[in-house]
Parts: C-alpha cells; sequence; structure tokens
C-alpha cells in the first residue's frame, strides 16, 4: 500500500500540475476583447460582423495588448488563427487616438501584402471595421494594375491606411505619387502581413527600397504562418525597434503548424490512380463539401476538370494564368457557396518546382507555355481567407512542408473544423515524410497526426476502376490544351465585363458561376448516376456517416445553393444585364450558415 502511495506522489503532482495548468488555460481562454484594452468602437464593430467575433483567439489575446503598447512584434501563428484582426485592431485604435492631431502628407500605416488578392481582402476587413465604428479615417487599397493617375488620386488627402505590395509602393516612389519625405514624417506603424512570402514572391528590392525611408520611431508588425530564413531577413530589415517578441515562445503560448480542428489523412496511391481515387471520393461523398483541390500544374487541374465533369461533377478552377478580376470573382463566387469544388494551382509550388528542376516535363511545358502570362502578384493559397471549406485535397502533393501548412490552412479557419486528404504516390512518399516530420509527427509514440484515411475501401475504388480508366483515357492532350485556351478567352472577355461592372457598382456583390461545364457532350447517365449494386455496405455506411456530420453542422449545402442561386437568378447576370442589385442579398445564404460554424467539436470527417 504505501508501496503504492509513494508511487502515486510524483503521478498526484503531475495531475495537480496538469490541473492548474488548465485552469489558467481556461481562465486564459475567458478572456474578452474589454480586457486586452480594445476600444469599445471595435468591440461592437467585431459583434456586428456577418460572424459575430466575440473571443480573441490565442494570437490575439498576446497580440493586441503588446502592439497597443507600442512593441515591435513578430507573430507566428498557425494558418487561421486570427493573425489580421491580430494587428488590425491594435492599429485601428492607435489611428482613433492620433487622427486629425496634425496634418499629414502620407499616410500613417502601411499594411504590405504579397498579393493582389490579399490585398483586396484585407482590405476589405479594414474599411468595414472603419464604417461600422463610424470614424474619420480613410483607408484605400493600391495594385500595380493602376495607373499612375488613379495612383494619385487614391493616395490624395492622404488616406490613413494603404493597403498595398512592396511593388505598388516601389512604382508610387517611382513616380512621384508618394514622396519619401513625406513617408519619413507620417508613417507610424508598417505591417509586413504574409512576411514569409514577401520576400519568396521577389519583392526583396522593393523592401529595401522603402525601409530607407522608414523612420525610426514607426512600430514595425511582422505576421507569418510559418518561420524562415526570409522572416529571419526581414525581421533585420525592418526592425529597428529592439522590443522583437515572437509570440509562440512568449507566456507558454502553445502552437502548432496546422490548427487542432483539422484532421489529415493520407491516401497511398500511384500516379495513374490518382483520378480513380479523387472520383470515388467525390461521387462516393466519403468527404464534405465544400472541397479545395490542390494540383502542381494547370493542366492537370484542367484535366481533373473534364474528368470529373463526364460524372456530373462541375468544378471550378483557380490559377495564375486567369485575368485578376475573374481570380477575385471565382474566390467570391466560392466563399458564397455558388460551387462546391474549387481546382487550385498553386503557382508557388510550380515555381518551387522549376527552381528544384522539376523533373515532369508537363510542368516545364506548361510553364513555358505560361510564363509571359502568369501574374506575379497572384498567391492562389497563400493567406486567402476562404470560406467554409470543409474539406482540402493535395491531388499532387506540395513541394515543400511549408506548401503543405499553407494548403491546408485554407480550411478549419478560426474556430471552425475541416479535414484534408493528401493522395500519394511513390515518389510522393518523401515529401509525405518530411512533412510528418516537420509537423512532429510521429507513429512510434502515437502521434499520428496524418493518419491513413479510414473511409475508402479497396472494394469501392475497384468498383469505380473500369469506369475510370475508360474515361481518363477519353481526356485527352489535346482536349486538355482546348479546354484551357477555352476557360481563359472566356474568364478575359469576362473579366472586361466585370471590370466595367464593378466600376459602376462597386459594392454590387451578384455573382456568377465560374464551375461552367467545358467539355461538349453532356455526362453519360450510367457515368452520373452510381449504379447502387457498385456500392459495398461499408461504403454506403461511411458515405451516410459523412452526410449526417454535414447536416449536424447544419451545413447543407445544396439547400444553401439552392438559396444563392434561386436569388442569382432573379438578379440579373452583370455580365449581360449590369444592374445594381441589393448588395447584400446575394450573400445571406453564406452568412446564416457561416454561424452554424462556430463551434469547436471535432468530426469524423
Ligand atoms: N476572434 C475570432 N473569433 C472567431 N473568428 C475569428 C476571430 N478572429 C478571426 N476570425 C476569423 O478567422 C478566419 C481566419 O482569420 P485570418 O484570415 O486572420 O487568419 P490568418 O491567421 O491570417 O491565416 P493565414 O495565415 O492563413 O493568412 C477569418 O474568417 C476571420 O474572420
Amino acid at each position: 500500500m504505501s508501496m503504492a502511495k509513494t508511487e502515486d506522489k510524483p503521478a498526484q503532482e503531475a495531475k495537480q500540475k496538469e490541473e492548474i495548468k488548465e485552469e489558467s488555460e481556461e481562465e486564459e481562454e475567458e478572456q474578452t476583447f474589454e480586457q486586452l484594452g480594445l476600444d469599445p468602437r471595435l468591440i461592437r464593430a467585431l459583434n456586428k460582423k456577418e460572424i459575430s467575433v466575440t473571443k480573441p483567439t490565442p494570437i490575439q489575446r498576446v497580440a493586441i495588448p503588446l502592439i497597443l503598447e507600442g512593441k515591435d512584434v513578430v507573430a507566428r501563428a498557425k494558418t487561421g488563427s486570427g493573425k489580421t484582426l491580430a494587428y488590425l485592431l491594435p492599429l485601428l485604435q492607435k489611428l482613433f487616438a492620433s487622427s486629425g492631431s496634425s496634418r499629414k502628407l502620407a499616410p500613417s500605416a502601411f499594411i504590405l501584402v504579397p498579393s493582389g488578392e490579399l490585398c483586396q481582402q484585407v482590405h476589405k476587413e479594414v474599411s468595414s471595421l472603419i464604417d461600422s465604428c463610424k470614424v474619420q479615417l480613410k483607408a484605400v487599397q493600391l495594385t500595380t494594375k493602376m495607373g499612375v493617375s488613379d495612383l494619385r488620386t487614391a493616395l490624395a488627402g492622404p488616406p490613413d491606411v494603404i493597403v498595398t505590395t512592396p511593388a505598388c509602393v516601389a512604382k508610387c516612389l517611382s513616380a512621384g505619387a508618394l514622396q519619401s519625405s513625406s513617408i519619413n514624417d507620417s508613417l507610424e506603424i508598417l505591417v509586413l502581413d504574409e512576411a514569409d512570402l514577401l520576400l519568396s514572391f521577389g519583392y526583396e528590392d522593393d523592401l529595401k527600397a522603402l525601409t530607407a525611408f522608414v523612420p525610426r520611431r514607426c512600430q514595425c508588425l511582422l505576421m507569418s504562418a510559418t518561420s524562415s530564413a526570409d522572416v529571419d531577413k526581414l525581421k533585420k530589415l525592418i526592425l529597428h525597434n529592439p522590443y522583437i517578441l515572437t509570440l509562440p515562445e512568449v507566456e507558454g503560448v502553445k502552437d502548432e503548424a496546422i490548427p487542432k480542428n483539422v484532421q489529415q489523412f493520407w491516401i497511398s496511391c500511384s500516379n495513374q490512380d490518382k483520378l480513380l481515387h479523387i472520383l470515388a471520393l467525390l461521387k462516393l461523398e466519403l468527404v464534405q463539401k465544400k472541397v479545395l483541390i490542390f494540383t502542381n500544374s494547370i493542366d492537370m487541374s484542367f484535366r481533373l476538370k473534364l474528368f470529373l465533369e463526364k460524372f456530373g461533377i462541375k468544378s471550378a478552377v483557380l490559377n495564375a494564368e486567369l485575368p485578376q478580376n475573374s481570380r477575385l470573382h471565382i474566390l467570391e463566387g466560392f466563399n458564397a457557396g455558388l460551387f462546391d469544388y474549387l481546382i487550385a494551382t498553386d503557382d508557388n509550388e510550380t515555381k518551387e518546382k522549376e527552381q528544384a528542376g522539376g523533373s515532369l516535363a508537363e510542368s516545364r511545358k506548361s510553364k513555358r507555355h505560361a510564363k509571359q502570362r502568369l501574374d506575379s502578384e497572384f498567391g492562389v493559397v497563400r493567406g486567402i481567407d476562404f470560406k467554409n471549406v470543409h474539406t482540402v485535397i493535395n491531388y499532387d502533393m506540395p513541394l515543400s512542408a511549408a506548401g503543405y501548412v499553407h494548403r491546408i490552412g485554407r480550411t478549419g479557419r478560426g474556430y471552425s473544423t475541416g479535414a484534408s486528404v493528401s493522395l500519394v504516390s511513390t515518389d510522393e512518399m518523401a515529401i509525405l515524410e518530411d512533412i510528418k516530420s516537420f509537423l512532429g509527427d510521429d507513429e512510434s509514440k502515437d502521434s499520428n497526426l496524418i493518419a491513413p484515411f479510414p473511409l475508402l475501401t479497396k472494394n469501392a475504388v475497384e468498383s469505380l476502376r473500369y469506369r475510370a480508366e475508360d474515361t481518363a483515357k477519353s481526356v485527352t492532350k489535346v482536349a486538355v490544351r482546348e479546354a484551357r485556351a477555352q476557360d481563359l478567352r472566356n474568364e478575359i472577355l469576362n473579366s472586361e465585363k466585370l471590370k466595367a461592372h464593378f466600376k459602376a457598382n462597386p459594392r454590387d456583390l451578384d455573382l456568377l458561376k465560374h464551375d461552367k461545364v467545358l467539355s461538349k457532350k453532356p455526362p453519360a447517365p450510367h457515368l452520373r448516376d452510381v449504379p447502387d449494386y457498385l456500392l459495398d455496405p461499408t461504403t454506403k455506411e461511411a458515405s451516410k456517416m459523412v452526410k449526417l456530420a454535414r447536416a449536424a453542422m447544419g451545413n447543407n449545402n445544396s439547400a444553401r445553393r439552392q438559396g444563392s442561386r434561386s436569388k442569382f437568378k432573379r438578379s440579373r447576370d452583370p455580365l449581360k444585364s449590369f444592374s445594381v442589385e441589393a448588395p447584400r442579398r446575394a450573400l445571406k445564404g453564406q452568412r446564416d450558415s457561416d454561424n452554424t460554424h462556430k463551434h469547436k467539436r471535432r468530426r469524423a470527417v
């Protein structure tokens, strides 16, 4: 008995420690925005958001007070953890205090992001906070696509905040739209968002040109999802205030690269069998919608789109080749729930492949083909706040662990849940191992972070093999090339019309479908509907489970989609009519369903 007691003592102490830790974690979790010292106007604005924000995330709990105190901050926190509000809220609060104090010749705050998409996303967020707070502040977004006279007009005043890319600041400086001396006099806060990408997107020279004019008193904030040599380089380049804090290392804040609310799976299959496996996942409904699928080449994305179409599965593609208006519009349509499957080609992955002397002839060819057209400021994945993506599928594995983290981070955003499924061929096993060790996955210690996908049986795969292989043969290289050219032509035409439309109706959120069928023939009925006799009982059960989980989450996309579509039908197509519709209506369906996503429960898949 006493033996047992002595043996129990360390265990009891450990338990007590664990309880104390849990209590203090709970207390931290209970912390409110008021306790962080946030202005009541901002708190009210957060409550009024489409998805009301009531409780700070861990990164916000630590970053907001530090930024309010005027410290330089380097914040590294996982994707989807709320880094944008972590810097925007205190930044605005500081501008509330200083606005109107003296006549400025340049903006007080610069927010630098790596891509046009992010520029729009952050600008939307900051403008909506300013509107809700009813304060006399102005934020503008500047992109390199704007002409010099438009840049001058946007900078007249000057606005209090600019959201832009480093290349655009350089353009403004060289065109005289911004004066270096004015920046030196006026700049109070400089934010480098997605700092880990700014250098890899080739902005080093532009940043160096700007840093020469950043005054020493300026508060600098670096936000990033992954740590890298580039972030260290930027730290040295920009931060001059000695208070530099890397948040995960202070106050015991735990941080993993991938949020806990995302379940990660993988499936081993040969390259030839990837089409078959993705068909099984989608057609047998073994993953929850909405689904974001990643490929490493644009040709592959079209091959996949055409292949899925033959089975009656419609999807949209998103890549750097498309005009910016179309890309923004595709993102809006997907976020609003107008289609369930988006196939994205992450340009950074193809860039990395090229640098690494990638062996795939296909990639080299498509790269040569697209070289002049790819938009250098495009970031399809990194930092973009995709809404309600429940599943991310890596059709092709990313080429680096950081790429994996950014891709998977498009699901499980904020407090919502998500899952990822990676299709891994033998050639890609090494990268899977790299990713696992980067994430600290250790099967021997039972920390199986990326687990084998449990719901897809061999029988289910084999039942579709004949159809899939036969259909895959019909998606020829010529068909892929034609579909890609046709899509690009359509989108260029759309883009011009959309540009005119949105210029006339900047708040009009009327949406288009981007999941148009590209193949000329409709899907054959025997491919569109999976006959019941092909399905084994395990697969039927799995599919039922996924549907139940979706229903429990209130994520009934078809209902939501129908809502959006019927509204869409009623409102006129901006490509045809350019009418102004009530701006918020199209998004109501999404808002309702977004509200159902604010729970933390983990799901089966
Ligand atoms: N305190 C909060 N409570 C609930 N949702 C939040 C909160 N803060 C932010 N969000 C939501 O979480 C989502 C992700 O936030 P955000 O885009 O800032 O993530 P991030 O950390 O910048 O991710 P990434 O590194 O991928 O860019 C957004 O939709 C945002 O509105």
